[in-house]
């Protein structure tokens, strides 16, 4: 038994302690299948009174073993499913074999980890923070196969059951207590033990059931026949396509196996739950959300995506990086006050200088207003919420930021301004201070000229609103140092954000090929193409919004200022100034004064008292004409970010498939079923896709046109992997 050790204590209580030899943390996976069955032919022949299931680890259980799901293929369908229902096999053994069998919870349980547990009579957890119990298989495109679906709602009923199933909510020991998932806490890992043993003692001599295999049991609520739940099953699968825009067939599968598990009997449940689970694991939704939202982002948490000197510099300190005690920000605005907030929250102290104090202390006000908020919702306490404001110190004098690690400005979008910014912050700063821009547009090699130490400049692009958006867009200069890109690294994971990183180029990866993304819809506009099919055609290619509202909220003005700023760029360096279809949509929007949401009304009206909708004079100014298929106009919007994200990735913009990937779903909102912009291609497999990309080219312009790599991809029909 490799996973599983099983030990006897005096009482005559078998201890089966989860201990995988190879990870850090036990997970579902053949080796604990296998240890399991052992462990149960053992003591079907063994004499002993009760069971406790613990850890030896940190965690309780980590879950499934997300390599061997991913391996997971079509072809070994029927494989997979034999497996599962063996191992499940097991779990319904352990509670039905009649002895009191207990899960003693020192950590995390989430996944297969919570699923086993739930196959335990009685259910203790220590009431610390780091204990997790949760299903969070859904955001990945999974659900929960090894009982979950079956277990939850026996035990909770179908509608309290079903926010852990379809939304992956993870809650700590009290709320787990309060909400019935877990029968009892304990201060620390000695109480958890004794009242293990207590539980096992005390029902020694009993044939212990669980509630569903009780005589007379019914489910909480009533299953799927009941009335009481005939609004539940009206309205869940109409959210549910809300949400999804049928993009991830996981909730929906997830739905129907607790539907139509809760009317048939356990084990025919579970074989339905089986079969559902096997096919998403063998879909290739699971495997892009896996690949990048896993694997890929793991790897970026552990720096994959530093250059190998940077890497270490990462890792001094016996892999400890030093955290950054005090920072400065220049600028007050809008990205100003929302990564102070940000800052201050995870503990770092923020000096927030603006023109004037006045400005300054109204950027602070943003962190009021939202912790007030959160005050109310009672998601934080009045003392936690006073010690985040105190650490922001509003100011207007440069002279705050003596003794600041690192310095963000975030001043208006403008060159001269953001190098007296620079030089003025300079002046305090010790020569070891890192300065960053947070300029969304504006070459980094170029602003760090206005820099004594450009080896120490560097770009951290955050995202609106700064404090929520979890992506942060690290451009390299040419001259940024390889320690400079360490520290900001270590910063940006300190803050609890996620780091890409890129090199330095116009509009950097995220600005350039979100600016695509709104291009193609302002573009299709102008064609004549139906707004409302524009946005609808968006949304149900799973984007989080439309291109024109989108652009609405970015503005026009900003749209054409940035344009504009290219082209004097272009022209100056004496390059050809590319036009795109959009140009002129936009300009005829501006010169009808309709700039957005900011300037009162763009593409959208926003009427104070009901909800935005579509601008009704753009029937008149954009006339409609033959319309083109549906699907056309949905990839065109998924065709052209992807095929930009990989000139990004052909001009060393990207330095990796990886950063493509989480970049484009966590910074500008490229759809996470498709696995990000690049695992698009891949997974529409990269001759179909650029034999489409030839045929968008003929109808709608050269943009899409593929380029290089692509071509070579397809003769290779070959996936674009990191190496
Ligand atoms: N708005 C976005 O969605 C977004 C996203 C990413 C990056 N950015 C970039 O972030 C920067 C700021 O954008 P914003 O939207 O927060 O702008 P904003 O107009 O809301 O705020 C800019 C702030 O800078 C202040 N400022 C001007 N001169 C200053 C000086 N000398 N010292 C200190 N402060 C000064 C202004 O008073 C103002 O409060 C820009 O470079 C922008 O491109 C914006």
């Amino acid at each position: 038994m490799k996973s599983i050790r099983l030990e006897k204590d005096s009482d005559n209580i078998i201890h089966l302690i989860l201990d995988n030899p190879n990870a850090s943390a036990n997970v579902m996976d053949r080796d604990f299948a296998v240890s399991l069955r052992e462990a149960a032919e053992r003591l079907k022949k063994d004499d002993y009174v009760g069971i406790i299931v613990r850890s030896a680890k940190k965690t309780f259980f980590a879950g499934g073993d997300l390599n061997w799901l991913y391996a997971a293929d079509r072809e070994e369908a029927a494989e997979f499913f034999a497996y599962c229902e063996a191992l499940k096999a097991e779990l319904r053994w352990l509670e039905s074999h009649g002895k009191p069998v207990v899960a003693a919870i020192n950590g995390a349980a989430l996944g297969g980890g919570w699923e086993l547990a739930l196959s335990c009579h009685h259910r203790i957890a220590i009431d610390s923070p780091a204990v997790k119990i949760g299903l969070p298989e859904v955001t990945l495109g999974l659900l929960p196969g090894g009982g979950g679906c079956v277990r939850m709602p026996r035990l909770l009923g179908m509608q309290n059951a079903l926010p852990y199933l379809l939304e992956g909510k993870q809650v700590g020991p009290q709320q787990a207590l309060e909400a019935g998932l877990i029968h009892q806490t304990a201060k620390d890992a000695d109480e958890l033990l004794e009242h293990a043993r207590a539980f096992v003692l005390a029902n020694a001599d009993t044939e212990v059931q669980q509630p569903w295999d009780q005589p007379g049991y019914r489910m909480p609520g009533g299953d799927a026949r009941n009335p009481k739940n005939a609004q539940l099953l009206v309205v869940a699968p109409a959210m549910l396509q809300q949400k999804t825009k049928g993009c991830f067939p996981a909730p929906e599968a997830i739905l129907a196996t607790v539907v139509e598990g809760s009317q048939v009997d356990f084990d025919t449940a579970s074989r339905i739950e089986s079969r559902y689970f096997v096919e998403l694991a063998c879909g290739q939704v699971a495997k892009n959300m896996i690949g990048t939202l896993w694997f890929g982002l793991n790897a970026i948490k552990s720096g994959a995506s530093l250059p190998e000197a940077a890497r270490s510099s990462l890792s001094k300190n016996d892999g400890e990086t030093t955290p950054l005690r005090r920072i400065g920000i220049l600028g007050a605005g809008m990205m100003g006050a929302g990564i102070a907030y940000a800052c201050a929250s995870k503990g770092v102290e923020v000096v927030l200088k603006d023109v004037s104090l006045e400005a300054a202390e109204k950027g602070k006000g943003y962190a009021e207003k939202s912790l007030q908020k959160r005050l109310q919702r009672g998601r934080i306490d009045e003392p936690r919420m006073q010690a985040i404001l105190s650490r922001i110190q509003p100011t207007d004098s440069a002279a705050e930021l003596e003794g600041c690690e690192l310095v963000i400005e975030a001043v208006f979008e403008d060159r001269e301004l953001k190098a007296k910014v620079t030089a003025e912050a300079e002046e305090q700063l010790a020569d070891s201070a890192v300065f960053a821009s947070n300029t969304s547009t504006l070459p980094i090699t170029g602003l760090a000229k206005a820099s004594q130490r450009p080896k120490n400049f560097i770009g951290l692009h955050f995202f609106s609103p700064a404090d929520k958006m979890p992506l942060v867009e690290i451009i390299c200069g040419e001259q940024t140092s390889d320690e400079t890109l360490a520290r900001a690294f270590a910063f940006v994971l300190q803050i609890g954000k996620t780091p890409i990183v890129v090199n330095d180029s116009r509009g950097f990866f995220t600005s350039r090929v979100f600016g695509c993304f709104t291009n193609e819809g302002i573009a299709m506009l102008g064609e004549g193409v139906d707004p409302a099919t524009i946005e609808s055609a968006a949304a149900l290619a799973g984007f989080p919004v439309g291109p024109l509202a989108v652009s609405d909220e970015v503005s026009l003005t900003l749209m054409s200022k940035i344009r504009q700023q290219t082209i004097n760029d272009l022209q100056r360096e004496g390059q050809p100034v590319p036009s795109h279809p959009a140009d002129k949509v936009i300009d005829h929007m501006l010169e009808l004064g309709r700039a957005g949401k900011a300037a009162g009304g763009g593409f959208y009206s926003y009427p104070e008292d009901a909800k935005k909708h579509l601008w009704q004079g753009l029937a008149k100014e954009f006339p409609a004409g033959e319309q083109p298929p549906f699907e056309d106009v949905k990839e065109r919007l998924l065709f052209i970010m992807a095929i930009e994200t990989l000139r990004c990735y052909e001009e060393q913009v990207l330095r990796s498939v990886r950063d493509a990937n989480i970049g484009s779903i966590f910074g500008i909102g490229f759809p996470p079923w498709t696995g990000g912009a690049l695992q698009y291609i891949n997974q529409y497999g990269p001759e179909a896709f650029a034999q489409r990309a030839r045929e968008l080219a003929e109808q709608y312009g050269d943009r899409f046109a593929p380029p290089q790599t692509l071509v070579q991809m397809a003769e290779a029909n070959l996936p674009l992997t990191d190496q």
